[in-house]
């Protein structure tokens, strides 16, 4: 390449490619990894992970690449944003919001499928009976929340209602710490769990937490009216409300996969549409 069309390739790389070379900056050491169409960037990638390097230089080398092999791009331009609160705490009403404002993905939990397997219920079934089908409810929450990670997106942005992680760090050990989970069924799930995070990579980039009081969420369950969550009482939304803060606030239970940001989400509806457009910017740019 002559300097003149190295020059150009860096400008039009930079004005075409902006949010593509923030997250392969941001991102490189772990994001390439796909195969196929990333084939040479794949390589460079495992180089740059056994060299154990952060370096800006070697990011950047990673950078030139996309630009090299600009049908790769789409291998970097994906941002994955999870939604994450207490039941209730207003996920879903915030997904929708974004869903109808702009062109970002959205994806709904898969509650469906929990209230619905072959003609079974398993969410209901949790309910009525933790100790017996906690296991099995948590067990199918985690291969559709997998599913959900790794669905091939066409859009820069998706924001994904919960993850992987909460369902593990959240739900599967709120059933165990009350006892209401065998030992042996949580270390089966934990063996699952890890070998998921061992063997498949589940990139989240952003956290979005929205910050509810326990009490707030009881009164808006109470309003949606969910058939299966009306014995679910207070002090359960308190247990998961504690497991969240120590997760994404404290920080001292388990890793926390991405940055978090934190909206306060016990505001009326038309305050909270009012805070999302506020961090509108910083939820697209995937920073908190
Ligand atoms: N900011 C809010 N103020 C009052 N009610 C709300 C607010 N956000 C959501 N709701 C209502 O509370 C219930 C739960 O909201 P939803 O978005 O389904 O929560 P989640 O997806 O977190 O379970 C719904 O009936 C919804 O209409
Ligand atoms: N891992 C999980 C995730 C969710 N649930 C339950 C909690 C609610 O009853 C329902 C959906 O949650 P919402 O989106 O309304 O906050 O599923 C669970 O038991 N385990």
């Amino acid at each position: 390449m002559s300097l003149p069309s190295i020059v150009g390739f860096w400008t039009n790389l930079l004005q075409i490619s902006a949010p593509a070379v923030r997250v392969a900056l941001r991102r490189a050491p772990v994001r390439v990894e796909s195969a196929g169409p990333c084939g040479q960037t794949r390589l460079l990638g495992s180089w740059m992970q056994k060299q154990q390097s952060t370096s800006r230089q070697f990011r950047l080398i990673l950078v030139y690449t996309v630009g090299v092999f600009p049908n790769q791009e789409a291998c970097f331009m994906h941002l994955g944003i999870c939604i994450e609160g207490n039941i209730a705490s207003g996920k879903t009403t915030c997904l929708e919001y974004f869903g109808k404002t702009s062109n970002i993905e959205v994806i709904a939990e898969p509650v469906h499928k929990w209230r619905n397997l072959k003609g079974h219920n398993p969410l209901a079934l949790m309910y009525q009976d933790p100790a017996r089908w906690g296991l099995t409810l948590q067990t199918y929450v985690q291969l559709t929340m997998l599913d959900q990670h790794v669905t091939t997106m066409t859009s820069p942005v998706t924001l994904m209602e919960r993850s992987i992680y909460s369902a593990k760090y959240i739900f599967v050990e709120n059933l165990y710490r009350s006892g209401k989970m065998p030992e042996v069924d949580y270390a089966v799930l934990s063996e699952w769990f890890d070998w998921i995070m061992r063997n498949i990579h589940v990139p989240v980039d952003l956290i979005v937490y929205l910050q509810t009081s326990p009490q707030t969420c009881y009164e808006r369950l109470i309003e949606r009216c969910r058939e299966e969550e009306q014995v679910i009482p207070l002090e359960y939304l308190e247990m998961i409300h504690q497991l969240y803060e120590d997760w994404l606030i404290h920080q001292t239970s388990f890793k926390v996969p991405a940055p978090v940001l934190v909206i306060p989400a016990d505001h009326d509806v038309q305050k909270m549409f009012c805070q999302y457009e506020e961090h509108r910017g910083k939820i697209l740019m995937g920073s908190k």
